[in-house]
């Protein structure tokens, strides 16, 4: 099941020219605001017809502006999942998310997915009865994903679907949108502002800038390769490093194994031989010639400098960690102080550390 985009579009000024390719999974959006991503999504629903362009799911052609043909918006069988939960208010949620599977009857003779099933996915089991008007944002927004999912779609359009929700409300729902990726293989469209979101969820960045993409990949990729993480408005440039959980140590620490050694965390859950991704922000990075003695942090790696790239007043280190790639911000003067150039042996100060599920 995959998505196949190639578009082009003017819009006065501004000029639409990309393509990608979104395979199972959550495929995200990234850029900065005009960008070009609502322009996507619209186009893939069937909401705007650009100039030029092809669009195929599932090999199946929605739009192929040569051939003349555009298939109708309703005929694409696409659940879209917006900002703003968009439930029946005089529907109580079960009704709610069984119109989904009523629309999926009317449209398409594949079966839906279970309704039970999402129901435990999601764990709104004990709101069925509820109104709209009686549930959270956050549950809102479960019940929203359900009832896109039981239209049995071939894709999920999400158009920044955690926007409304304060931080506490989106790290509620982050893992329920992890399942239902994992559950079924549908790939997800995800427009998102949020790098933290992209981190936890996104197994394809696609970043566009000025209409056009800029670095497409899997998500540890783009976030570490140099378009992405300079000057591009990620302020939370981060790497995910793979990490394998060797034991509990007496203290409550956990031992991870890590291609360049081993690093200490506190507060994981799984058990050893679990294989984890880390987030590690390049602002938590601290650089050392030598290794460091007599310092508070406990995580202290060695690395080599891949390369430098300059943002603004701040230098971008990009440093080999075993076969991932580990990012730090640092002042140019440090950069200069330390004597920093690719291939240079260095150790890696890591101040804090957090999960990507
Ligand atoms: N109907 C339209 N007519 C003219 N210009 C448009 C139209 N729709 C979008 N644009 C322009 O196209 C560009 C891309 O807009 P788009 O909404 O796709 O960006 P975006 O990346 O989704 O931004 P945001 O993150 O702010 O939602 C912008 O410069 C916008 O002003």
């Amino acid at each position: 099941m995959t998505l196949d985009v190639q578009l082009r579009h003017r819009f006065g000024a501004f000029s639409l020219d990309l393509a990608f390719t979104a395979p199972p999974g959550v495929t995200a959006l990234f850029g900065r605001s005009g960008a070009g991503k609502t322009t996507v999504v619209n186009a893939v629903a069937g909401l705007m017809r650009p100039d030029e362009g092809q669009i195929s799911l599932n090999g199946q052609m929605l739009l192929n502006t040569r051939a003349g043909q555009f298939t109708p918006p309703h005929r694409r069988r696409i659940g879209y999942v917006f900002q703003e939960p968009r439930l029946f208010p005089h529907l109580s949620v079960k009704q709610n998310l069984l119109y989904g599977r009523w629309f999926a009857r009317r449209r398409s003779p594949a079966p839906a997915a279970d309704f039970g099933r999402v129901v435990e996915l999601l764990g709104i089991a004990a709101l069925l009865e509820r109104r709209p008007m009686a549930l959270s944002g956050g549950e809102k927004s479960r019940v929203a994903l359900g009832r896109a999912i039981l239209s049995a779609p071939q894709m999920l359009l999400m158009d920044e679907p955690l926007a409304a929700l304060d931080e506490e409300r989106k790290a509620g729902i982050l893992p329920y949108l992890a399942r239902l990726r994992d559950e079924f293989s549908l790939p997800i469209l995800y427009v998102s502002h949020s790098a933290t979101e992209l981190a936890q969820l996104a197994t394809t960045v696609v970043l566009i800038g000025a209409g056009r993409v800029i670095a497409s990949g899997p998500t540890a990729e783009v976030l570490t390769a140099p378009a992405t993480a300079t000057g591009f408005g990620l302020s939370e440039t981060a790497a995910l490093i793979g990490v394998t959980v060797e034991a509990r140590e007496a203290d409550g620490l956990t031992r991870l194994r890590s291609a360049a050694g081993p690093l200490w965390l506190p507060g994981v859950e799984a058990g050893p031989g679990s294989v984890l991704q880390l987030r590690i922000l390049a602002r938590d990075v601290m650089l050392a010639r030598s290794r460091p003695e007599g310092i508070s942090a406990l995580n202290i790696l060695p690395v080599t400098v891949i390369d430098l790239t300059g943002a603004g007043d701040e230098v971008l280190v990009r440093m080999r960690l075993g076969g991932e790639v580990l990012l730090a911000r640092i002042t140019p003067r440090s950069a200069r102080a330390l004597q920093l150039s690719p291939g240079a042996p260095l150790y890696a100060v890591v101040k804090a550390v957090s999960l990507a599920p």
